[in-house]
C-alpha cells in the first residue's frame, strides 16, 4: 500500500524554458504565486517530503521544497534525465513527479495516481496520467527501485520518457473528468490566457490550501 510515508513528491522544474525566452518557469508569476508555488500545493502533507528537481536558482526553489536537486548529470538533457535524479534522491519506495508549469493539476493529485496505480494483482511499477486524449508523461507516479534500469537507459541515449515507461509494467490514470486541469504554459501568450481562465482555480486551490 502506498501511504504518504513511503512517497516523495517531486516538481521538475529543470527545463531551460527556450519558448519563455529562457526565464525559469517554476519561478515565473502565476495568480499571484510563482508556478511551483501552485504545484507544491498538491503534495501538501500527501508525502513524506517533497523535492524540486532544478538546474538553476536553486536559492529560489528551497522555499518550496524540502530539498532541491540537481539534475545528475548537467547540460539540460531533458526531463527523463530529472526523473532519474528523483528516483536517486528519493529516500521513499515511490516518487510522485509532477511538472513546475501545470498550475491548476487537480487538488487531489496525490490520491487519484495512488489509486490508479493500484490493480487487483498489486501495482504496477509506473503510472501515467491521462487526461481522455493524451499521456501526460511529466504528471507519473513510479517505484524508485527503477532508477537503475533507468540509468542504463540513459547511457544507451533514451529521452523519451513513454518509450522507457512502455520497457515496464505500466498504467494510465484516467483523469478524463477534468482535462483542463493539465494545461501547461510554455510561451508569454499562453500564461497570459491561461492566468484569465485557469487563474482563479489556481487561486481558489490555493487559498482553500493555506492554513
Ligand atoms: N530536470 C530536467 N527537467 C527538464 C529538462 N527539460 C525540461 N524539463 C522539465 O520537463 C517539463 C516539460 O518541459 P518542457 O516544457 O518540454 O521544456 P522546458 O525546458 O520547460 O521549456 P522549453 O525549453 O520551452 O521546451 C518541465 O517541468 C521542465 O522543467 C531538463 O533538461 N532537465
Amino acid at each position: 500500500m502506498i501511504t504518504p510515508q513511503t512517497l516523495t513528491g517531486m516538481i521538475l522544474a529543470g527545463g531551460e524554458g527556450r519558448r519563455m525566452g529562457g526565464r525559469d518557469k517554476g519561478l515565473e508569476p502565476f495568480a499571484g504565486l510563482p508556478l511551483v508555488a501552485h504545484v507544491a500545493q498538491r503534495f501538501d502533507s500527501h508525502v513524506s517530503e517533497l523535492l524540486i528537481n532544478a538546474n538553476r536558482n536553486t536559492d529560489a526553489y528551497a522555499l518550496f521544497a524540502s530539498r532541491v536537486i540537481e539534475d545528475v548529470e548537467g547540460g539540460f538533457k531533458g526531463p527523463l534525465m530529472g526523473i532519474y535524479s528523483g528516483l536517486r534522491a528519493a529516500k521513499t519506495p515511490w516518487l510522485l513527479v509532477a511538472p513546475c508549469d501545470s498550475p491548476a493539476l487537480p487538488n487531489d493529485l496525490v490520491a487519484r495516481m495512488v489509486a490508479g496505480i493500484t490493480s487487483e494483482s498489486g501495482e504496477h511499477d509506473i503510472a501515467v496520467a491521462f487526461d481522455g486524449e493524451r499521456l501526460h508523461p511529466v504528471v507519473a507516479l513510479l517505484r524508485t527501485s527503477l532508477a537503475d534500469d533507468l540509468a542504463n537507459a540513459l547511457a544507451e541515449g533514451e529521452r523519451k520518457i513513454d518509450r522507457w515507461y512502455a520497457r515496464h509494467s505500466w498504467c494510465k490514470v484516467d483523469m478524463s473528468d477534468c482535462p483542463e486541469t493539465f494545461a501547461n504554459l510554455n510561451t508569454e501568450e499562453e500564461k497570459a490566457r491561461l492566468e484569465l481562465t485557469l487563474g482563479s482555480v489556481a487561486n481558489n486551490a490555493a487559498s482553500r490550501e493555506t492554513p
